[in-house]
């Protein structure tokens, strides 16, 4: 059992406020998990403090079953058994590619060296590339030959700190793969941080969201998505439509008509907001009776889909519908607004007026 474990850690720069607060997160053994989070909120810094460069005020962290950091404990950053991916590779420009990824192998014999750089070279695809130098590789098979550098000395844990932020996003969705390729037939345990969502949502076995310096949120990908654990997490990952409502024998009560509730709301609950997802609705005619009405806003276009931006009358924000296909709409067009599937609804603790919903 190599998973990792972070229990209670609370850091902080010199005598600034806490960047980590009493911060809790398990990544099993073997797994990926994708740290998310806005900018600031201190991800670089929980990695900072895992890998072993900052010690936590508090707290403690634990590879596999032993401690590497706690009460009296610090163990420094090269006995952890952590191997790290930075943004941009890092590799030494002067040592070819077989050398670099052997770096890190330490007492272990010259052969056995050569013969686990070559093996990590071919999981990651670059079987043929060790005599090469650094310059000679592309951004994307440099971040390759880092991610063999980390996973040659076997280690407990891999930390990829937005490893592919200086790629183009078409060589980014290739890598990611092979990535989670390569670290699952290691059967290395990950820890990704990532500003991309979608990269978290399509790579990572667990997701973790961080806000204020603890996580708000662990879970698969889709249950994150599905079943984000309030509005704020929902409109982080992915995009979201928020609805006041009022909650009327299991269904929600909304601008955009009666939508059935995937789950029960705590007893008494009269009011809350729901939380739609834009691929759940769909724009219908002006005239079908069971569609709400709505003006189109804004079309913004993204090639394989569309998001519609709308407004209706009821509700300040913007409601969002995702359409695939030709777009036949325009801004200042009306149409109708139709409901699919079920909706989360998260309830308020202070009734809404009247006139919500
Ligand atoms: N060396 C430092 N000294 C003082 N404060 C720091 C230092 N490094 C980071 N901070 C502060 O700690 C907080 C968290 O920073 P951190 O880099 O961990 O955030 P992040 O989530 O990785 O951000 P981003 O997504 O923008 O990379 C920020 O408020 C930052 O200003």
């Amino acid at each position: 059992m190599t998973g990792l474990r972070v229990t209670a850690v609370t850091t902080s720069y010199g005598r600034g406020a806490r960047v980590l607060d009493r911060l809790d997160l398990t990544v099993p053994d073997g797994e990926l998990t994708a740290v998310l989070g806005p900018s600031g909120c201190g991800k670089t810094t929980l990695l900072r403090v895992i890998a072993g460069f900052l010690t936590p005020d508090t707290g403690e962290i634990s590879l596999g079953e032993r401690t590497v950091s706690g009460p009296g404990v610090h163990v420094p950053p090269e006995r952890r058994g952590v191997g790290i991916v930075a943004q941009e590779g890092a590799l030494f420009p002067h040592m070819d590619v077989a050398r670099n990824v052997a770096f890190g192998l330490r007492g272990v014999g010259r052969a056995e060296r050569r013969a686990r750089a070559a093996e990590m070279l071919e999981l990651v695809g670059l079987g043929s590339y060790g005599t090469r130098m650094p310059h000679e590789l592309s951004g994307g098979q440099q971040q390759r030959v880092a991610l063999a550098r980390a996973l040659a000395p076997r280690p407990a844990l891999v930390l990829l700190d937005e490893p592919f932020n200086a790629l183009d996003s078409a060589l980014r969705a290739g890598l990611r793969s092979d990535v989670r390729t390569a670290l699952r037939a290691a059967g290395t345990t990950a820890l990704l941080v990532t500003h991309d969502q979608e990269e978290a949502l399509s790579s990572a076995d667990r997701i973790a969201v961080i806000r204020d310096g603890g996580v708000v949120q662990t879970g698969t990908p889709q249950e994150v998505y599905a079943r984000p654990a309030d509005t704020w997490v929902a409109s982080f990952i992915g995009a979201a439509v928020l609805l006041p409502a009022r909650v009327k024998a299991s269904h929600a009560i909304t601008v955009l008509g009666r939508i059935p509730l995937t789950e029960p709301t705590p007893e008494g609950t009269r009011t809350g907001t729901v939380i739609l997802r834009p691929e759940q609705l769909r724009l219908v005619p002006a005239s079908e009776a069971s569609g709400t009405r709505a003006r189109v806003t804004e079309v913004r276009y993204h090639g394989h889909d569309a998001l519609i931006l709308l407004t209706t009358d009821g509700l300040s924000t913007p409601i969002t519908v995702r359409t695939t296909g030709p777009i036949t709409i325009h801004a200042g067009d009306e149409t109708g607004i139709a409901v699919a599937g079920t909706a989360i609804l998260h309830p308020h603790r202070n009734p809404l007026p009247d006139n919500a919903g």
